[in-house]
């Protein structure tokens, strides 16, 4: 396919998103099996094309003063991928395959110095979250937004249980990683300019368990949890187990992790995973069903027998994803008020579950992969309302304690911890550690 062919294909995936409101790898996936003649290189290009005009969505529609999907991937090129007017007009040429050729005010919207927008146009993100997120970031609002904006790189977690970073640096030299700025064990890799990232799920090493695909954000929170060897752990939100897999070998597969979810479904993956990973010190704990005891009250509660128990609790909890927008650009556009309501709920739900599972002077760790206030502090505010027997642990020392002191700088007003694409070139990520004060 010629780059205008991709352009045109790319103009009818973001029409197909914006008619069937579903998400962006079901559409390109529908695509290619539409289009059997593309090639995979053809496919990831109309990936990153997608992607990043989803990136500049809201950017593009104020620029072009329209918001259609050729729109957008105009004003992508322009604002993205920084072409100039011309370039672009040899693109948007009508010839055969590629799109009608531009208007003359799509021309001059083009060729003209880039307008002054209102913040949420300039940083990409729906207008009803402003309040919440300027909130989040004051001034800095606009850069921050900007730079979840942009592509994200792919980071892998040295299994310490079975190497070393340094040991993989050079196993993994032909993919060119480099050191994680925070995390001890971690590695990156940059896609190149296709969008595409090195194919790490097919190297002998990943096969053997020597790593783990994990964001450095995600890294830092279970660094920040300060699981420790010895320690009796309960992993309650372990999904498919990103963040149980560092757990134990922060632990060094010594003391207890339990884990479990909701979703008995969600914890499909975790039991390969964990034997590939040469951990032994995990306990999955599966409820027969959904666990919920208002609605489902016959579904038993799988920790039942450890409640009181527990030294520390990790909340991985259930989120709006804001956090991770980088990764998944076409999830912002989807977000609505009451999935964030929705969450919010669960938030409160699933902590209080973990307060009836700590010891005595026990701890919870809190994690969200969101940006939002209300699924932050206000989170850990509401919680420390409702139990007045904890109380948060102050993020210098946390930070100090997870061998971490630069990330002081990033505390949140109510206790937390807030990382960022751009505080800390990861995904957006907050940590909150709270103590049962009975010790
Ligand atoms: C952010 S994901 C977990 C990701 C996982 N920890 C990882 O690192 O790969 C949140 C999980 O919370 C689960 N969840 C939602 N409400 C819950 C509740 N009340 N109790 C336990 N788990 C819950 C969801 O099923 C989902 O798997």
């Amino acid at each position: 396919m010629t780059p205008a062919a991709r352009l045109s294909a790319a103009i009818e995936v973001l029409a197909d998103l914006e008619v069937r409101r579903r998400p962006v790898n079901d559409a390109l996936r529908d695509w290619g099996q539409t289009h059997r003649f593309a090639g995979s290189k053809d496919r990831a290009a109309l990936a990153s094309i997608v992607y990043d005009a989803l990136r500049r969505r809201a950017s593009s529609i104020f620029l072009l003063g329209a918001d259609s999907p050729r729109a957008v991937v105009l004003g992508m090129l322009r604002l993205g991928r920084g072409l100039e007017a011309d370039d672009i007009a040899r693109l948007f040429s009508g010839e055969r395959f590629a799109p009608d050729a531009l208007t003359d005010d799509e021309r001059a919207r083009l060729e003209a110095p880039i307008p002054d927008m209102p913040a949420a146009s300039a940083g990409d993100f729906p207008e009803w979250l402003t309040e919440s997120l300027e909130r989040t970031f004051g001034d800095d609002l606009i850069a921050e937004m900007q730079a979840l904006a942009d592509r994200a790189p792919v980071d892998i977690r040295a299994n310490t249980l079975k190497t070393t970073r340094e040991a993989l640096v050079s196993a993994l030299a032909h993919l060119s990683p480099e050191p994680t700025s925070h995390a001890e064990a971690g590695l990156r890799f940059h896609a190149g300019d296709d969008g595409r990232g090195p194919a790490l799920q097919v190297e002998p090493e990943f096969i053997q368990g020597l790593y783990e695909i994990q964001d450095e954000g995600s890294q830092l929170a279970a660094l920040l949890s300060l699981a420790a060897p010895g320690e009796q752990v309960v992993d309650l939100c372990a999904g498919a187990g990103g963040k149980t897999l560092a757990l134990a070998a922060q632990m060094d597969n010594r003391g207890q992790i339990f884990a479990t979810d909701i979703d008995a479904r969600r914890l499909a993956a975790i039991h390969e995973r964990l034997s590939r990973s040469g951990v032994r010190n995990v306990q999955v704990r599966v409820p027969r069903g959904r666990f919920d005891p208002v609605r489902n009250p016959q579904v038993a509660d799988p920790l039942a027998d450890i409640a009181g128990t527990v030294d520390l609790v990790l909340v991985d909890a259930p989120c709006t994803g804001v956090g991770t927008w980088r990764r998944n650009p076409d999830a912002k556009w989807r977000l609505r008020p009451g999935a964030l309501v929705e969450r919010l709920a669960d938030q409160a739900t699933v902590l209080d579950r973990a307060a009836a599972l700590v010891k005595p002077g026990g701890r919870i760790a809190y994690v969200t992969c969101s940006l939002l206030p209300e699924e932050n502090d206000d989170a850990v505010s509401g919680f420390l309302e409702r139990h007045a027997d904890f109380e948060s642990v102050a993020p210098s020392n946390v930070v100090e304690a997870a061998g971490l002191p630069h990330l002081a700088e990033f505390a949140t007003p109510g206790g937390g911890l807030l990382l960022s694409p751009r505080r800390t070139d990861t995904d957006g990520f907050y940590v909150a550690i709270l103590r049962n004060r009975a010790a």
